[in-house]
């Protein structure tokens, strides 16, 4: 392939769409190693959906549902085995280990790249290369943040239409210079002469690598989201937060929330939370109480800025929902039920019923059969699972029938509040307000939840996750703390947003939540907006500033007093437990602690006695 076009492209004369030098010579490149029988740049186009679906139905590896009731929409269910985010698969290939730091797998990039090159060579032989120009927040932003993501899956290709900016508007973007990010993908089952098939080709080998330097991302081996769709978790999260920390900036796993007073003024709120504990739900949030709205900008991923003014702007790079399905339902979800059915939706591992339709744990109106995600018939008495516990859905942000008009604004929407919050049984109250930005980055560095099934592992298993940013931190994360501190340092105080720290899963001593969260969630945002105002009280405590009972409107709200106040509680006992388990996550993470993250750590010392 020496030749200055590309064979197969497009199935025509070989000219490609694009004078882009750097692109169509990475182009070249690949297809050289990895041996595609054709090459197809994606536009974008209807048209470019309609046959792609269609061939994902013709492989077996999608089923069309119902047109009635989820029109142009598709159900899709993975190999068994490639469910989830793979931590242990994933690296962070920094010239030098120390920039990696101690959270993150690591392997020299020398290394790393002559081995996976050895797995790419001839990985999509019998496949289409698709290469798909996508940029990561609004087109028309100054300084566009593009990206490539070459694949060999049509999965991949409709999901990042979904999921991004992606196609014809893109590579006009990109022009014949624009400097973008390399993502290769490859789902590692090339097909032999004449061999069939199967539904979700993936391998038993994952790799997952990040080349922060030179803003490079190869994945190899898996078809799932977090790991495929690579505009999401590896270029808006660990490569951009890489970005961000050279420019000054934040890559965080972030909701974007606009709240509507009763008064009609607006307040803007980013929320990180670990995966599977709760940004969706709190980004799409319907009100329960008199005269509060609530708009959705986002609900994973915020880059934030300082504008002009001094205030912290945020920007959702996303132009799609990858939502968790389970738990998911007209009652604890309005918002995302009324985006899935609007249509035009990718559903991954949940159930297919025998109307063509989709369940999953947690929806209304349990069928008495189905065929369950892994191909099986079900019925409620199964006792198995209809749906993984991460399955998820695919779907348009644009139908999200609260989101904010201002969603597309390149200049981002400026954020009142931070919160970080967790999924915790005990110790951690529903709500507190951090003293100052070092505090509540102390609070965020800290942050801890137990596992999900959103990635391998053990469910149910206490871990540190500072700023829900764990698995999706491209460099050291001790430099990340220091760039948080840094940011805090370097602002106007006045105009920081305020930081806090909730969490919606405390539970009492027979199991049960004490808070009922998701709507009722909105209690615990005015008062933080109230906060903001300095129109609610709060107690000062040890851990921070929490609201009484009192302190809350609680209306309406359908929970014993005493629940509320045992959500609400500081237990001095629960926090000194904590205290080793802090003091040993600050040892790992090392030397590289800022000084104000310990200094945080002794006075809460102090302050507990
Ligand atoms: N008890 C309780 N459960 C909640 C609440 N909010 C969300 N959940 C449950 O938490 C699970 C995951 O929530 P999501 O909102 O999808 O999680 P996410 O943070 O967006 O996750 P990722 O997409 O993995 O980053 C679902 O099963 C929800 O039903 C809440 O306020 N209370
Ligand atoms: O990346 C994914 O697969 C989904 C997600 O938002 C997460 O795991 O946090
Ligand atoms: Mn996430």
């Amino acid at each position: 392939m020496t030749s200055a076009t590309i064979p197969g492209l497009n199935g025509t004369d070989g000219t490609p769409p694009t004078e882009h030098s750097e692109l169509l010579a990475w182009v070249r490149e690949v297809a050289e190693l990895t041996q595609p029988d054709r090459v197809v740049f994606a536009d974008g186009s209807d048209e470019e959906w309609e046959r792609l679906t269609d061939q994902l139905v013709e492989a077996g590896t999608f089923t069309r549902l119902n047109e009635e009731k989820k029109p142009n929409s598709f159900l899709g269910n993975s190999d068994p085995s490639d469910v989830a985010r793979v931590e242990s698969r994933t690296y962070i290939c920094s010239e030098k280990q120390i920039d990696a730091g101690p959270t993150n797998n690591w392997m020299a990039p020398a290394e790393m790249r002559s081995l996976m090159t050895d797995l790419y060579r001839g990985s999509m032989r019998g496949r289409t290369m698709y290469v798909v120009p996508f940029c990561m927040g609004p087109l028309g932003a100054d300084d566009p943040k593009l990206g490539v993501e070459i694949t060999d899956s049509e999965y991949v290709v409709v999901s990042m239409r979904i999921m991004t900016r992606m196609g014809k508007a893109a590579l006009e973007k990109l022009g014949t210079d624009r400097p973008f990010v390399k993502a290769l993908h490859s789902v590692g089952a090339p097909l032999a002469e004449g061999q069939a098939d199967v539904p979700w080709p993936c391998n038993d080998t994952k790799y997952i690598t990040h080349f922060p330097e030179t803003r490079e991302i190869w994945s190899y081996g898996s078809g799932y989201g977090g790991n495929a769709l690579l505009g999401k978790k590896c270029y808006s999260l660990r490569i951009a937060s890489a970005m961000a920390h050279d420019e000054g900036w934040l890559a965080e796993h972030m909701l974007i929330l606009k709240l509507i007073s009763p008064e009609n003024k607006n307040y803007y709120v980013a929320a990180a939370f670990p995966s599977a504990c709760g940004k969706t739900n709190l980004a799409m949030i319907q009100p329960t109480i008199p005269g509060w709205r609530a708009e959705t900008l986002g609900d994973d991923i915020a880059w934030m800025r300082f504008g002009e003014d001094g205030r912290l702007y945020a920007v959702n790079p996303e132009f799609g929902f990858f939502g968790v399905a389970p738990g998911t339902n007209h009652a604890s979800n309005p918002n995302a039920m009324k985006t899935v059915e609007a249509g035009n939706t990718l559903y991954t591992n949940v159930g297919l019923t025998d109307d063509g339709d989709v369940w999953w744990e947690g929806l209304e109106d349990t069928p008495e059969h189905l065929i369950d995600w892994k191909g099986n018939d079900w019925t409620p008495e199964s006792g198995t699972n209809a749906a993984h516990p991460n399955s998820r859905y695919c779907t348009p942000m644009s139908q999200c029938p609260i989101l904010a008009p201002e969603w597309d604004d390149p200049q981002g929407v400026p954020i009142s509040a931070i919160l970080f919050g967790g999924r915790r049984k005990t110790t951690v109250p529903l709500v507190s307000e951090s003293f100052d930005w070092q505090h509540g980055t102390f609070l965020g560095a800290t942050l801890s939840s137990e596992q999900t099934a959103a990635a391998e592992g053990k469910v149910g298993a206490v871990r540190r996750d500072p700023m829900a940013m764990l698995p999706f931190l491209g460099y050291n994360a001790g430099d990340y703390l220091n760039h948080w501190i840094n940011l805090g340092k370097n602002a106007d105080s006045e105009k920081l947003p305020k930081i806090f720290y909730v969490n919606w899963f405390r539970r009492g001593d027979d199991g049960r939540f004490l808070w009922p969260g998701f709507g009722e969630n909105s209690r615990v945002l005015k008062w933080i907006i109230d906060r903001i105002e300095h129109k609610a009280d709060a107690v000062s405590t040890p851990i921070g500033l929490v609201p009484t009972a009192a302190d809350l409107t609680l209306d309406g709200l359908d929970v014993a007093a005493a629940d509320v106040d045992e959500a609400l509680a500081v237990n001095v006992e629960e926090w000194k437990a904590e205290i080793p388990l802090i003091e040993e996550w600050l040892e790992f993470l090392g030397e590289k602690v800022p000084s104000g993250v310990r200094d945080e750590f002794e006075a809460l010392k102090q302050r507990l006695g």
